[in-house]
């Protein structure tokens, strides 16, 4: 995968080459590239914002040097027209697919794949879709992502729109609450898709049993242990030590249910949402 990222502060971007995505750009799994936007900019104070039509207060990111940094990312490159080679299945896909009916990647039509090799550009604004392990599944087969990461009150609109006549683009939030600037929600996705990518991750069964993961229903991950067994006066559960793997199983799966039950109801499957009959029909 290649992935260019746009900001005005290119250095908030630097801890990916820490750790995992730092692996996985070594590995050459993906060729990451990192742009200063005022790269784009031609007067002497390198402008890149601007005063809003319409009044009201803070600044607008100017639309020519994202028109001219996207013209340079994302050439008119035709979307492929050969057929895409086999798109490696992402390790996993998140709930949401089962209540959006996505199919994973294998089911898609020819066209879908075809457009899996065009490039994608990913706006980070608060005022964009929700970003999901669904999502981060997807973007893990993608094989060039352009993050563009606002600043001030948000991107001239016309850079979204002019985007969209030539490239897939996903205008995406990390949740509802607010940033100064999209670069700490690109570092978060960043590191959310860039494990999902095959071969980034040692041990793919890794990711199957996480939080939000389609190998685990979407449920919250069951409570972990190690050594010592018994710390500060509080022990491991004994089930653990029981060698019975079933049993474990079972236990890990309560725990996660119990989990999610308590404290993301909205994820729990269906089938294991509570009806509480009685409260129902006492009225
Ligand atoms: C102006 O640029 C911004 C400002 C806030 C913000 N918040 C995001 C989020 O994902 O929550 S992306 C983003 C971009």
């Amino acid at each position: 995968m290649r992935l260019d990222i746009v900001s005005i502060f290119p250095d908030y971007l630097a801890p990916l080459s820490l750790s995992l995505p730092g692996k996985a750009i070594e590995s050459g799994l993906v060729d990451l590239r990192v742009h200063d936007l005022r790269r784009w900019t031609h007067d002497r104070h390198r402008t890149v914002d601007d005063t809003p039509y319409g009044g009201g207060a803070g600044m607008v990111m100017k639309p020519e040097p994202w028109g001219e940094a996207l013209d340079e990312l994302v050439p008119d490159a035709p979307v492929p027209d050969a057929p895409v080679p086999d798109a490696p299945v992402p390790a996993q896909l998140g709930r949401d697919d089962e209540l959006q009916g996505n199919q994973a990647p294998d089911d898609r039509s020819q066209d879908d794949r075809a457009l899996v090799g065009a490039p994608r550009l990913l706006v980070m604004t608060p005022s964009g879709r929700p970003f999901t392990q669904a999502l981060a599944g997807e973007l893990a087969l993608e094989r060039h992502l352009v993050i563009a990461c606002g600043r001030y009150e948000g991107i001239d609109a016309r850079v979204v729109e002019h985007a969209r006549a030539r490239m897939r683009v996903d205008e995406i939030s990390i949740g509802d609450y607010v940033l100064n600037g999209g670069e700490a929600a690109a570092l978060v996705i960043t590191e959310a898709f860039v494990r999902l990518i095959p071969g980034v991750i040692g041990n793919p069964e890794s990711l199957a049993e996480e939080s939000h993961s389609a190998g685990h229903d979407g449920l919250l991950e069951y409570p972990v242990y190690t050594k010592p067994p018994s710390w500060r006066g509080l022990q491991v559960p004994d089930i653990l030590f029981s060698g019975h793997h079933g049993e474990i199983a079972r236990w890990r799966r309560e725990q996660a249910v119990e989990k999610t039950r308590a404290r993301r109801p909205d994820l729990l499957p269906a089938e294991l949402r509570e009806i509480i009959v009685g409260e129902a029909t006492s009225s």
